[in-house]
């Protein structure tokens, strides 16, 4: 009595499970409809439209040579992986007063430094990531195209948070448009079902929080010297130096 008892609850528990699996896409479109039609931005003065001025000259001449070209331009990918100045005063002029106001407990207010490389989906090639979290306080996710089709991302709970009752949201992204989570905010990307993917991440970094702590391992971090930005670390105000974990 008491086992059949136990399998009906059993039973309506997977029910509900999986109604709410099946209504999943249609709730996702409902909330975006609704947040579109009715979102009123409450700091609106911290939301501004991208600009040239937010963009190195060097990347902005990059970009024109590559339209005028009319090439898909890998030169532009490399530079980005390799040239992380080309991207500070994003980060610094556009992204930070928005991270600065959503994150300020994860180091949002006072990123100073930052990796950024593109990952690239396609049939026959990589398909999905793990779920994972990143080597950064906050991350900035671009959808830079092309078409394709699956490539959800979905997220889970954070890190320290994070257990088998987790639940995941998936999130189904916008091309052309930045997508900012905190990077200890676990998730991971669907298998794409066609097409190609391409996204620039950007982990940023704040040297204030991982000095203390590496976000990767939390212990505290034994240094070593490097040039450029390393692992986002810093021991002296002149030398930046990568986490050995
Ligand atoms: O494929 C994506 O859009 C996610 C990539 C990602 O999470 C990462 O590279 O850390
Ligand atoms: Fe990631």
């Amino acid at each position: 009595m008491c086992d059949r008892r136990l399998i009906k609850e059993v039973l309506s528990e997977v029910k509900k499970e999986l109604h709410r699996r099946e209504t999943l896409g249609q709730a996702y479109l409902e909330r975006r409809k609704l947040i579109q039609e009715k979102y009123i931005p409450k700091h609106p003065h911290r939301y501004f439209k991208l600009k040239e001025e937010f963009l190195s000259q060097d990347f902005i001449s990059l970009v024109k040579f590559c339209k005028e070209s009319q090439t898909t331009c890998p030169d532009v990918i490399e530079k980005i992986q390799n040239g992380p100045e080309f991207l500070i005063p994003l980060r610094e002029k556009y992204l930070q007063p928005i991270t600065a106001h959503l994150f300020p407990e994860c180091g949002g207010d006072d990123l100073d430094s930052h990796k950024a490389f593109v990952v690239k989906y396609k049939m026959g090639e990589d398909l999905d990531l793990n779920f994972h979290y990143d080597n950064a306080e906050v991350t900035i996710n671009v959808a830079l195209g092309k078409d394709f089709t699956g490539g959800d991302l979905y997220f889970g709970d954070m890190r320290t948070k994070h257990n088998a009752q987790s639940q995941y949201k998936d999130y189904q992204h916008v091309k052309y448009t930045g997508l900012l989570h905190r990077g200890q905010h676990m998730h991971g990307a669907k298998p794409i079902q066609s097409g190609e993917r391409y996204n620039l991440i950007i982990w940023m970094r704040s040297s204030k929080i991982r000095n203390k702590l590496c976000p990767m391992c939390d212990n505290e971090p034994e240094l070593v010297e490097t040039v450029g930005f390393g692992d986002g670390f810093t021991k002296q105000e002149e030398v930046i130096n990568i986490c050995a974990i």
